[in-house]
This record gives structure tokens, C-alpha cells and sequence, in this order.
């Protein structure tokens, strides 16, 4: 399978990073990039061509995915529209709806959107699709094919649920990473030095969440079992309690889908 990359910052790294690691060709793919900076770590990095602006031999791809910002992305097609023929075209885009897509394409209706997220860097991500109704069976497992190869997916069979995908799985990773940041500041006012914390951090969180996964309970009852009676995470849970932490955690799960659909809108009205 011959990708190129409309776009080759974080999330196109990622992706490009986990597919060579499961054994897809560096040489089999091309990234277009304003930035030489980007061009050339990716090409350093993977193996890929890389390059400024997208000339043919890029667009000879089985798969062109979009990885440029959404306010970057009307611009980024302007020069693709009507010169697409079979090619899958797999947006990665927040918030961007496929029927505005598939018109600064210039109709183009092979579209998936799909949310991804940085952990398929190192095949641990989870992407949830949701195909035009226009893609056929081959259309859809191409893009499986890819997304994969770097960790779980999940299609989705309302388009309008992908900014629900986009709050808890393509920014989630930021939320733990936050939680982490916090442990291992706490870690540290303890006087742990920055490695002994950041491991005490991380490994809890592997840990638990390798536990979640496995454990057929309800991450409540696992919670219920660390939580001795009178004991030091009643403590802490209080504690969380009192801030309002449950709470925050879904407003902020309900900003970003917001932040998602308002993308969608703004500049689908382009
Ligand atoms: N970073 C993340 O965790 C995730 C990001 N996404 C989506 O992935 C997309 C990319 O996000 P990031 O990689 O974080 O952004 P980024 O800013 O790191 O990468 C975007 C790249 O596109 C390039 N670019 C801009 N205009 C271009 C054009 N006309 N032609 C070619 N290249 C162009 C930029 O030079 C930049 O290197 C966004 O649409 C975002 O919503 C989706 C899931 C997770
Ligand atoms: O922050 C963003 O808009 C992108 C989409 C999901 C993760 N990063």
C-alpha cells in the first residue's frame, strides 16, 4: 500500500512512526510539508520522501491522509481539487465534516474521517472511523488496513459522534498525560528525586490501566478494592471529591467535543 501524507507534524509522525514499526516501507510513503524542519526529520527519521508541495508521483497513493490543521486544511486541498480519481482520501482532521471536505475536493466522495491518537507512535492508539456512505468494503478496510497497524480501532455510525471520539480518545492522551504531570509533582514535593517520581507515576498508570483492560470488572469495583476503609485512598478520593475532580474531568470531555463541533462549523462555512 502506497500512503502519502498531506501534512507531516505530530499526529503525521505518529502515524508514520507506528507503520514502519509494524513493518510498513518508509520508501512506500511520501509526506508534503510547508516546513523543511518537518521534511526533513521525517525523512531522516523513517525513510520517507518528503516534500514541499504534492507533484504526481505523490498522488499515485492508495491512501492520502490529511494531517494538516483544520484551519490549515481548506488552503492545504485547494491545490488537490478535481485531480483526484480512486484514491482513499482518510481525513484526521478535528471537527471537519466529511461533506465539507469532499467539496473543497472538488466532490471527491472516497472520505473517511478518522480520529487517531499519539500513542500510535508506538502502536498503542485508538482511532475511531466513520466512512461517506460512498466508500465501499475495499474503501473501508484500506483505511482499517492503516489505522490498524497502529493500535484499536472502532468505526463510528453517526458522523456527528467522531467530536465525541475526538474529546475522550484523539485529546484523552493529554488528560493522562496531565494526571502524570501531577503525580509525579507530587511525587517530587515528597522529595523523590525527578526519575524515582516519574516512574512511581508512570508504572501506576500502566499498571492500573493494564488492569482496567484485562479485569472484566467495572474500573469502579477495581477502585472500590484499593480503597481500605478509614484508610489512605479514602483520603485522597475525599480529597479529589472536595475539588470536583469528577466532574471537571467531564467538562472538560464536553469542552473539546464543543471545541470540535465549532471547528466543524467555522470553517465548513468556508
Ligand atoms: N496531535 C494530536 O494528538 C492529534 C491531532 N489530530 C489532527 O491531526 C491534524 C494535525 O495535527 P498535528 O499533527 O498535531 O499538527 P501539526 O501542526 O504538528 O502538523 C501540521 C503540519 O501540516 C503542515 N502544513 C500546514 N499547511 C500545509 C499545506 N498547505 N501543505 C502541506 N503541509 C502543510 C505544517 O507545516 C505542519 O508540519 C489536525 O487536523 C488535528 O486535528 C488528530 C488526532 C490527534
Ligand atoms: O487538540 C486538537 O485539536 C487535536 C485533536 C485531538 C488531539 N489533538
Amino acid at each position: 500500500m502506497n500512503i502519502t501524507f498531506l501534512g507531516g507534524g505530530n499526529m503525521a509522525a505518529a502515524l508514520i512512526g507506528g507503520l514502519v514499526d509494524k513493518g510498513f516501507l518508509g520508501s512506500a510513503m511520501q509526506v508534503v510539508d510547508l516546513q523543511a524542519e518537518s521534511r526533513e526529520r521525517l525523512a531522516k527519521r523513517f525513510g520517507v520522501r518528503a516534500i514541499e508541495a504534492l507533484d504526481d508521483a505523490a498522488l499515485a497513493c492508495d491512501v492520502l491522509v490529511l494531517a494538516v490543521k483544520p484551519q490549515q486544511m481548506k488552503a492545504a486541498l485547494a491545490p488537490l481539487a478535481g485531480r483526484l480519481g480512486g484514491q482513499l482520501v482518510v481525513s484526521i482532521a478535528a471537527g471537519l465534516r466529511l461533506a465539507d471536505l469532499s467539496r473543497w475536493l472538488g466532490g471527491h466522495r472516497r472520505l473517511v474521517r478518522c480520529m487517531p491518537n499519539t500513542p500510535a507512535l508506538i502502536g498503542a492508539g485508538i482511532t475511531g472511523l466513520f466512512a461517506d456512505p460512498a466508500v465501499d468494503g475495499t474503501g473501508r478496510d484500506a483505511a482499517e488496513r492503516v489505522l490498524s497497524a497502529v493500535g484499536s480501532t472502532v468505526w463510528i455510525a453517526d458522523e456527528a459522534q467522531m467530536d465525541a471520539v475526538t474529546a475522550i480518545s484523539g485529546s484523552g492522551p493529554a488528560y493522562v498525560f496531565h494526571f502524570i504531570e501531577a503525580l509525579q509533582a507530587a511525587g517530587q514535593g515528597f522529595g523523590f528525586d525527578e526519575a524515582t517520581a516519574r516512574k512511581l507515576a508512570i508504572d501506576t498508570v500502566l499498571g492500573a490501566a493494564r488492569l482496567a483492560a484485562e479485569s472484566p470488572e467495572p474500573a469502579s469495583v477495581l477502585r472500590e478494592r484499593v480503597t481500605s476503609k478509614g484508610g489512605t485512598t479514602e483520603a485522597a478520593l475525599n480529597s479529589l471529591a472536595a475539588a470536583g475532580w469528577h466532574d471537571a474531568l467531564v467538562a472538560a470531555a464536553r469542552a473539546a467535543e464543543a471545541r470540535g463541533r465549532e471547528l466543524g462549523d467555522e470553517l465548513g462555512r468556508d
